[in-house]
């Protein structure tokens, strides 16, 4: 890729900021000529491949991965009432094949239940079928009027991955609605992505679920993504695709259903949480460059240097760290900005006197320069990125603690949702909703809040001041 000319912006200025590091750290190309679909520079998909490597390792561990169409024909599609109220604005259709019109129109699936069921109603016959834990990750089609945005909002979603279960009773469903939160929450753990997880209100459910919970993270300015949604489907499903088991009394019953799916909004989440105003700033597990070494050449020694670093290079290798050194004709500062960029966890410099003195100098992306003794520099390296994981940790604690606010009164909200989310009681009619939307110019983002970082005893709805009501997130979102 060319050298980029300029700077990239302060994070302060997220938006120019997040717009200028997914091509300066070569994440993704926007200048595809369809909107809302963008092209993975090879580093970007280096990411990509090692974040979703950490969700099929989660997933694998008790469901199974495979593939459906990606074309449903329109009769399936048009099955379920609340499925197409929720999408016939967003569906893609295929009309012709080369030049003859198609009998049945297909759509570009938006997500998989239409194609994925009625094959559910072959493979389910007796209670003996049952569970089935089944998940994809595919490419799906959504042709989103909102603002598209690299990661964010595109209409080619290229990185969705939907687990659809089917299980005996609606019960035996709401455990794996707990299971699959719970898989979330670990999947975002492992990527230092602090969370909320939170019920959303029935008006903003999935179409055609019984509820929906969803896991929303807090971008630096202040608004909220949503980066996972679970949704209890009950047996809304199931009865318009006739999905039914024998049950040990010889009875028909309909199925209870999950479903449940994480876009490469993981991604944007991953690169807006720990980047600062030099770049990137990647979990070591999902780092396509874990260490760069930089051979500090002096004329006379250049061959000594050289070997050294390539020596060390061969160590951390063979240790299983993705190393790179780099050789290139740059000054130093050239390189330290090209890696930092990229979001590399730990420089290691090797110059001269680094070789007489038996060390190696160590610099973490976090902040923190260390010469780190040659001799046992696995393990050093080892505790450096130890040190590493536990800042970015820490920085994700801060950072939910520092964008989420109680709010004990109305003129309170709109001046937190600005920055970020408000923790307020509400009754749970739509009135107050609305209402207090409109104060906020935000939404009800959901209530059951887990979350220890607030009281969550019932008070008055701080729009009616009912009592006993719950406390409910209200956001600004993507
Ligand atoms: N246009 C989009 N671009 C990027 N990610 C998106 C887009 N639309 C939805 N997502 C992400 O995909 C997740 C799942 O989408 S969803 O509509 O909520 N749920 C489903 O489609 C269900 N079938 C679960 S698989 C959302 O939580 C959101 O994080
Ligand atoms: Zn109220």
């Amino acid at each position: 890729m060319e050298e980029q000319e300029g700077t990239l912006p302060q994070k302060a200025d997220f938006s120019g900021w997040y717009n200028d590091i997914l091509w300066r750290a070569e994440i993704m190309d926007v200048r595809y000529p369809v909107k809302g679909l963008y092209v993975w520079f090879p580093f970007g998909f280096g990411i990509r491949k090692r974040v979703y490597g950490i969700l099929r390792e989660l997933l694998d561990r008790d469901h199974e991965e495979t593939l459906f169409p990606l074309l449903i024909p329109e009769p399936e599609f048009m099955k379920e009432a609340e499925h197409i109220k929720g999408f016939e604005e967003e569906v893609y259709w295929v009309t012709h094949g080369g030049t003859s019109p198609l009998d049945i129109k297909l759509a570009l699936r938006p997500t998989s239940e239409t194609a994925i069921y009625p094959m559910y109603a072959l493979w389910v016959r007796s209670h003996a079928d049952l569970p089935i834990k089944v998940y994809q990750i595919v490419n799906t089609f959504r042709y989103e009027t909102k603002h598209t945005r690299p990661l964010i909002r595109l209409r080619e979603i290229t990185s969705f991955k939907e687990a659809h279960t089917v299980h005996a009773t609606w019960n035996e469903a709401e455990n794996q609605v707990e299971d699959a939160i719970a898989r979330y929450q670990e999947f975002y753990d492992r990527l230092n992505i602090p969370v909320l997880i939170s019920k959303r209100p029935d008006w903003d459910k999935f179409p055609g679920a019984d509820y929906t919970i969803a896991v929303d993270t807090i971008m630096p300015d202040g608004r909220t993504l949503q980066i996972g949604t679970v949704h209890h489907l009950g047996d809304h499903f199931s009865k318009t695709f006739s999905i039914q088991y024998e049950d040990t009394k010889g009875q028909q019953q309909y199925c209870h259903q999950t479903c449940y799916g994480i876009s490469e909004r993981s991604i944007a989440a991953l690169i807006s949480m720990h980047g600062d105003d030099r770049g990137l700033m990647l979990p070591p597990e999902v780092a396509p460059v874990q260490i760069v070494i930089v051979p500090v050449i002096m004329k006379k020694r250049e061959e000594e240097v050289m070997q050294a670093a390539e020596l060390l290079e061969k160590e951390l290798q063979n240790a299983g760290y993705r190393v790179k050194i780099d050789n290139r004709d740059l000054r130093p500062g050239a390189k330290y900005y090209y890696w930092e960029m990229r979001g590399v966890p730990l420089r290691l410099e090797v110059g001269p006197r680094d070789l007489d003195n038996g060390v190696v100098m160590g610099v973490l992306r976090s902040g923190g320069k260390e010469s780190l003794p040659r001799a046992n520099i696995i393990s050093e390296v080892c505790r450096k990125m130890t040190e590493y994981t536990a800042a970015l940790q820490t920085r994700a604690e801060t950072h939910i603690k520092d964008h989420l606010f109680i709010a004990k009164e109305e003129s309170m909200v709109n001046e937190i949702v600005s920055k970020g989310v408000a923790a307020v009681h509400w009754c749970g009619n739509r009135e107050c909703a609305d209402r207090l939307e409109e104060i906020a110019d935000a939404s009800v983002l959901g209530t059951e809040v887990r979350t220890d970082l607030i009281d969550q005893s019932a008070g008055n709805c701080i729009i009616c001041g009912k009592p006993g009501s719950v406390v409910t997130l209200i956001g600004r979102s993507y």
